[in-house]
């Protein structure tokens, strides 16, 4: 093989293969990946209906093969891709839709790209721009792939949507836009070039004419007298690569069956006699096209080699990055499956456990609840209410019965106290509770940092029994920071009471140093106003320590019921569970999300074609 078949050999497989994984040139745009293909060139025949193309395709291939008839013949895209066999070797076609089918007669072609496009777009005269692959390998043919395309056209005929004026349009823009397409540009000879289609389109993308190649046809059919030349020469319009002057077969010859080899021979005559353009002859008719684009597309592609090869390698790294993102494909036995599952819990409880002792985020949260939601609902709490001089001289006598105290109320202090630390309960649930929350939520952020989210059912079963288990934490912290509460109205600190009388005496004896002569307040006021203020602010301040106590327990209660556990034991009920599990119920868990595995199959499917895309050029790229 040699270079040259082999670097377009090498495209025409690349192109089959992105063509079976749906990504052409006239795609639908909506593919998330880099299209490969667009970095591939690409021959793109273009012109106006009846310009002639089908005509140039067949003199290129030298066989009868495309569908005759009025209207819009080509209505897919036609990737036709030229090999060239050993002399005297039998030709034959292949579709890629129809592998292993070898097509020896030609009329065969013909009608099986018309039954396939047919079966694309129905019999409704629509266009598609999925493309039919068609491989022909024959001597007589030069290594090339063309694409053709439908003919450009000015108004919709019979039966045709309102729209296959700019439908033909765009299909045929999407594949001339791209950079690396090249443009076979067709136009009738006894037709103004002013006016041909292909040329103001290729003019509109190609405006330096690098791309373009233009093919005048129908030289025969031009008015006695005139000539060509002014195109052909270059000067009508300038291209950077030589015009081609083509004489197809007339009308009458196709109806008469002329054959293609006989009609080529007729073209060569016709130029090597023509006293016009005798000069060009060389230069001039089917077969010279045909080897001219092999050339360039060969020059093309060589250039193009090293900005494919990189795109293929950046799509590899994306590719494998992704596939990584989607987590490989799951197991079938049960015993693997039990080993996913628990590969997954462990990376969850990993995750969910750096959340909580820092690296990931969250965790500071709880120590937020503690130093600023626990001290402030503390603080909140309507003592000053509790401990008004009114309430709390109802309180003392309705404690005291018919028989007022005599000294101490020490039955209005107990009653007080104890009302006053009944309070305390809001805010310590109220704590149990919002501890709950952040690990809750940590669960919810846990599980979306894993690659559990690949496995819907796994996941919502793993949530549940989570916050089961949290949920069971929460009742155990609450019925502890109760406890605590409740401690604290079971047993009076006696000792802050004994204290009690000095603190009274405290401002009197500070007093007594400038005024030492004069009684205390305290024995004055005894069952006054003051009195009583004295006794709520005695009230207040056990009541404040025991604020103070609480404010440092509660966050001890709560880490130890709650966070500790689910440090500890988020976990074990949801494997419990799953160890009740049989094996079918195992690959139930493991259900993915369907999108999922559509997406994980299409990556690997296309890293595969780029890994051996990579492999193929990598083979040919440097045999010079
Ligand atoms: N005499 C003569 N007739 C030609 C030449 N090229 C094409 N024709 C005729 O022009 C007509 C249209 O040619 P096609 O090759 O079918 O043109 P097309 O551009 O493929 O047409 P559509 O597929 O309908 O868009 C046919 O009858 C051809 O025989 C030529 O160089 N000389």
């Amino acid at each position: 093989m040699t270079t040259m078949e082999s670097l377009i050999g090498l495209v025409n497989r690349i192109q089959r293969a992105c063509t079976v994984l749906g990504d052409y040139g006239g795609g639908t745009g909506d593919n998330a990946f880099n299209s490969l293909w667009e970095a591939l060139p690409t021959v793109a025949v273009v012109g106006g209906q009846s310009s002639g193309k089908s005509s140039v395709l067949e003199s290129i291939v030298g066989r009868d093969f495309l569908p005759r008839g009025s209207g819009i013949v080509t209505r897919r895209p036609l990737v036709l891709q030229l090999h060239k066999t050993e002399e005297g070797t039998e030709e034959y076609a292949e579709f890629l839709h129809l592998p292993k089918r070898k097509f020896i007669d030609f009329a065969l072609v013909r009608k099986e790209i018309q039954d396939e496009t047919d079966r694309i777009t129905g019999k409704s005269k629509q266009i598609s721009p999925v493309p039919i692959h068609l491989s022909i390998f024959s001597p007589n043919v030069v290594n090339l792939t063309l694409i053709d395309l439908p003919g450009l056209t000015k108004v919709a005929v019979e039966g045709q949507p309102e729209t296959i004026v700019e439908d033909i349009e765009s299909m045929v823009r999407t594949y001339v836009d791209k950079p690396n397409c090249i443009i076979l540009a067709i136009s009738p000879a006894n037709q103004d070039i002013a006016t041909s289609d292909a040329i103001k389109l290729a003019k509109e993308v190609d405006p330096t004419g690098e791309r373009t190649f233009g093919v005048l046809t129908k030289l025969d059919l031009m008015d006695k007298g005139t000539n060509a030349l002014e195109v052909l020469e270059g000067r009508s319009y300038k291209l950077q690569h030589p015009w081609v002057g083509i004489v197809n077969r007339s009308q009458a010859d196709i109806n008469r069956n002329a054959d293609m080899m006989l009609a080529r021979r007729k073209e060569r005559e016709y130029f090597d006699t023509s006293p016009d353009y005798g000069h060009l002859a060389s230069k001039m008719g089917s077969e010279y096209l045909a080897k001219l684009l092999s050339k360039h597309l060969e020059s093309v592609i060589r250039s193009r080699i090293p900005s494919i090869l990189s795109l293929i390698n950046k799509s590899i790294e994306e590719l494998e990055r992704e596939l990584d993102r989607l987590g490989r494909p799951v197991a079938v036995d049960a015993g693997a499956q039990l080993y996913t599952i628990l590969e997954m819990c462990r990376a969850f409880d990993k995750i969910f456990k750096e959340h909580l002792d820092g690296g990931r985020p969250g965790g500071d949260r709880i120590y937020g609840v503690f130093d600023n939601q626990l001290p402030a609902a503390l603080k909140k709490l309507p003592f000053d209410r509790h401990l008004s001089l009114q309430s709390v001289k109802r309180i003392v006598s309705e404690a005291d019965g018919y028989q007022p105290h005599l000294i101490a109320p020490e039955q209005g202090y107990r009653r007080l106290i104890e009302g006053a630390l009944g309070y305390f309960r809001g805010p310590a649930e109220a704590s149990v509770d919002a501890v709950h929350f952040v690990l809750k939520e940590l669960v919810r952020k846990s599980i979306a940092e894993t690659q559990l989210k690949r496995f819907p059912s796994l996941q919502v079963e793993l949530a549940l029994a989570a916050n089961t288990s949290l949920e069971k934490f929460r009742e155990e912290s609450k019925k502890s920071v109760i406890r605590l509460v409740e401690m604290e109205s079971a047993y009076l600190t006696a000792e802050f009471f004994r204290k009690l009388p000095q603190e009274m005496e405290r401002p009197a004896v500070a007093n007594s140093k400038n005024q030492t002569a004069s009684p205390s307040p305290a024995t004055q006021d005894l069952y006054g106003d003051g009195h009583f203020r004295r006794i709520a602010s005695n009230v207040s301040a056990y009541v404040g320590m025991v604020s103070d106590t609480l404010r440092n327990t509660i966050p001890k209660a709560c880490v130890y019921c709650q966070v500790r556990q689910a440090k500890l034991a988020l976990l074990n009920y949801f494997y419990s569970q799953i160890s009740k599990r049989e094996g079918k119920q195992l690959g139930l868990l493991l259900d993915e999300d369907p999108a999922l595995m559509g997406r994980r199959l299409e990556c690997a499917q296309r890293l595969e074609l780029y890994k051996k895309a990579r492999d193929e050029i990598d083979a040919v790229a440097w045999v010079r």
